[in-house]
């Protein structure tokens, strides 16, 4: 038996650093929704006790290192199971780029094996699993859009926003997630103002929306490579309502009210980026 799960891709709309944990680990306050960017996943029993893993990815171990296959192992010790899975991935979401796609892999293979071992399972147990992994595969356990708390583990979801286009541009670069974090300094730190966020996606607001989005980790990330504040200025000068960094980046999304602004603003930000996709928002 085989079934399929689809392992959509996140945005940030705003990230708020808090303050640091005894364990390292920040405090953080994140908006985030899912876009139609995914990976592909697909779950098949085999005979022996084992998780088989393949993909094909320059950039992403197919062994126990994966995240899917550490999902799917935590899976079967916290459950007590002796069956088998193979796990195949098919990865169209940038790697090390901001946008969770190991975290939604994750996501996906817990949501997955819940169905294909016949578990009744629900979403908060399995996203409460997840963040043994990583602090945002909670958030892509459920999808559609949230505020995360604490680490990012604590998931409370709110509305989606107003329907727009999202317009993609990933420097050529990646961007190690803790390298980020080690440079946050407390004191000087940016901090968006999440309350008129969630107003704006009450709201339905994109105005309000895109004027309020912020990243406290964006001007950090944009120091060490100039290219992600560049592109965020093209992108705004082209013409993007709003235009923000995801995650700990590098990527850079814009949103775009109407289809045929989204492609304008598309094609002109492909003349200083290579690796651009035009997206709607599914959250
Ligand atoms: C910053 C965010 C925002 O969505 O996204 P990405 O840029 O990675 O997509 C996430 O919170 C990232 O989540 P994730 O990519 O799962 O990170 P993890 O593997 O859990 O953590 C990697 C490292 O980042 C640092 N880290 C992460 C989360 C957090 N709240 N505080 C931290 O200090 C820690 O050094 C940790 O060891
Ligand atoms: N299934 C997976 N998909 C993507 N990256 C993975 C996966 N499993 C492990 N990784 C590793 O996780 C790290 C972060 O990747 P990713 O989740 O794409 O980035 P980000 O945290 O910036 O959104 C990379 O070093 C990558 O090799």
């Amino acid at each position: 038996m085989a079934l399929f799960e689809k392992a959509p891709a996140k945005i940030n709309l705003s990230l708020d650093v808090l303050s640091k944990r005894e364990d390292g680990l920040h405090n953080v306050e994140m908006i985030m929704t899912t876009i139609d960017l995914s990976d592909r996943i697909e779950l098949s029993s085999i005979g022996q006790d084992t998780i088989k893993i393949s993909l094909e990815s320059r950039y992403v171990p197919n062994d126990e290192r994966n995240l899917a296959y550490r999902a799917a192992a935590l899976f079967k010790r916290t459950y007590g199971i002796n069956k088998g899975v193979h796990i195949k991935i098919e990865k169209n979401i940038p790697v090390s780029a901001g946008l969770g796609g190991g975290s939604a892999d994750a996501a996906a293979v817990l949501r997955g094996l819940n169905r294909l071992w016949g578990m009744d399972i629900p979403l908060q147990e399995l996203a409460a699993l997840g963040s043994k992994l990583g602090a945002d595969i909670s958030f892509c356990v459920y999808g559609n859009t949230a505020i995360a708390r604490g680490f990012g583990e604590k998931i409370e979801t709110l509305t989606s926003p107003p329907p727009c286009w999202v317009v993609l541009a990933k420097p050529d670069i990646g961007v190690s997630t803790r390298t980020i974090f080690e440079r946050v300094s407390l004191d000087t730190i940016y901090h968006p103002n999440t309350n008129e966020v969630i107003k704006a996606l009450y709201e339905k607001d994109l105005y309000k929306l895109c004027a309020n989005m912020g990243n406290s980790l964006e001007a950090i990330t944009g120091s060490l490579h100039p290219e992600v504040i560049q592109i965020k200025q093209a992108m705004k000068s082209i013409g993007a309502t709003g235009v923000m960094m995801s995650g700990s980046g590098p990527t850079v999304f814009g949103l775009v009210e109407h289809e045929n602004k989204a492609k304008r603003v598309y094609n002109g930000i492909r003349g200083f980026c290579d690796e651009v996709y035009l997206v709607r928002l599914i959250g």
